[in-house]
């Protein structure tokens, strides 16, 4: 563990400087392309500002034999991409024990570091996985003479990494969130599920019997199989100051599942999710964008609280400095994703 002192300086000389505080830009949606899918890339370009995060992914979902062109796909994209102000390009790499992941992050530093906002990794497994990357980005920003460190994502998708989630969020300054990846992280637990996300029916509570007949008439209620990891994961974000994410859901037909899985997620603290199919991107929008009514309910707390301190009643509720501090978080949010959307400011002025 580096002194705190060391923490905020760069790893290697001449890299940019580590960022003290991770820029709060609008992710709602990190839309996912195989940049060596001709088709879907050529479909990047005319993205850009509808969605808040262009993915290039290099991992799994692209076949052994396409990882090279999946690489120089992203790259052409890059440099022929302008991504406006308000949408990143990000990537997945592929995992740091593949044959890959070195010409993956040497490449996509050295040829397009400057238009690169987040490198996500796959199977994090501890801090020691995030310190091998930190310091390999280091050297790499101070070859090329990048002026602003490129930001790091892990997936959560082992045992291990869920044991360790805690440490990873706090391994670099880099660190810029924790996606939770529902496909690996149920095979490396060995959970009896096929699915990528989402819930089961088979995974559920049921209502007591009544009168003795165990048979008879019990309703089920189906549960959420990742409410404990979305939970943990969302903590070890927040107590160190990045951001977490729901990941994929990969029942692409399921609008209405997905829309809820990706609510629940956002209750609970998240800020975005993946889109692996354009479907996803409203879904994504709609859901990870506060509703107008909860901004006119935050706005009017605020407004009842006066000075923040004490407690008023408003509709028949007590408000307080802790309400209050809620309905804040509400509205930084739809400030924040008022200055990227002009719909959203729209609603949000009503
Ligand atoms: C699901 C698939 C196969 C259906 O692809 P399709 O072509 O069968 O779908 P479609 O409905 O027929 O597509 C309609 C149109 O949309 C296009 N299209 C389709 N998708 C996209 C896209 N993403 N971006 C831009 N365009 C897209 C597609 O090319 C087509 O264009 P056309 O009308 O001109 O023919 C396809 O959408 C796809 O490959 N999506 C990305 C999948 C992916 O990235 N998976 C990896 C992330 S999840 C994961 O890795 C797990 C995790 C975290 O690691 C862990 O849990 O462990
Ligand atoms: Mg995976």
């Amino acid at each position: 563990m580096r002194s705190a002192k060391d923490f905020f300086r760069p790893l290697a000389v001449g890299a940019p400087a580590p960022v003290t505080e991770v820029p709060a830009r609008p992710s709602r949606m990190i839309h996912f392309f195989d940049p060596s899918n001709e088709k879907m890339a050529a479909k990047v370009p005319a993205m850009v500002g509808t969605v808040d995060v262009l993915l290039g992914n290099l991992e799994d979902a692209v076949k052994a034999d396409r990882k090279e062109a999946a690489r120089a796909g992203l790259v052409a994209i890059a440099r022929s991409t302008d991504f406006g102000e308000h949408t990143q390009l990000w990537t997945r790499v592929n995992a740091l024990d593949s044959p890959w992941v070195l010409d993956d992050l040497t490449t996509l530093v050295t040829e397009i570091g400057d238009k690169l906002d987040v490198i996500m990794v796959p199977k994090v497994q501890g801090a020691e996985d995030i310190h091998y990357v930190d310091r390999l980005l280091a050297q790499l920003e101070a070859r090329v003479g990048l002026t602003r460190p490129i930001l790091v994502h892990a997936i959560l998708e082992t045992a291990r990494g869920m044991v360790n989630v805690e440490e990873i969020a706090g391994a670099s300054p880099r660190m810029q969130g924790v996606s939770l990846g529902p496909a690996d992280l149920a095979a490396d637990r060995r959970m009896k599920t096929t699915r990528v996300g989402g819930g089961h029916p088979g995974y559920l509570v049921r209502q007591d019997a009544v009168g003795g007949d165990v048979h008879a008439g019990r309703a089920t209620y189906q549960q959420d199989l990742w409410h404990y990891t979305i939970a943990r994961m969302v903590d070890a974000c927040a107590a160190n100051g990045i951001f977490p994410y729901y990941g994929p859901f990969g029942d692409i037909k399921d609008v209405v599942g997905c829309e809820d899985q990706f609510r629940n997620a956002f209750l609970l603290g998240c800020v975005g999710a993946w889109s692996l199919h354009p479907a996803q991107i409203d879904i994504a929008k709609r859901v990870f964008s506060p509703s107008a009514d909860d901004v006119a309910h935050a706005r009017r707390v605020k407004e009842s609280m006066g000075d923040g301190t004490g407690a008023v009643m408003l509709d028949g509720k007590m408000e307080d400095d802790a309400s209050l501090k809620q309905c804040l978080v509400i509205l930084e949010l739809a400030e924040r994703l008022s200055q990227t959307d002009p719909e959203l400011a729209e609603l949000y002025r009503q």
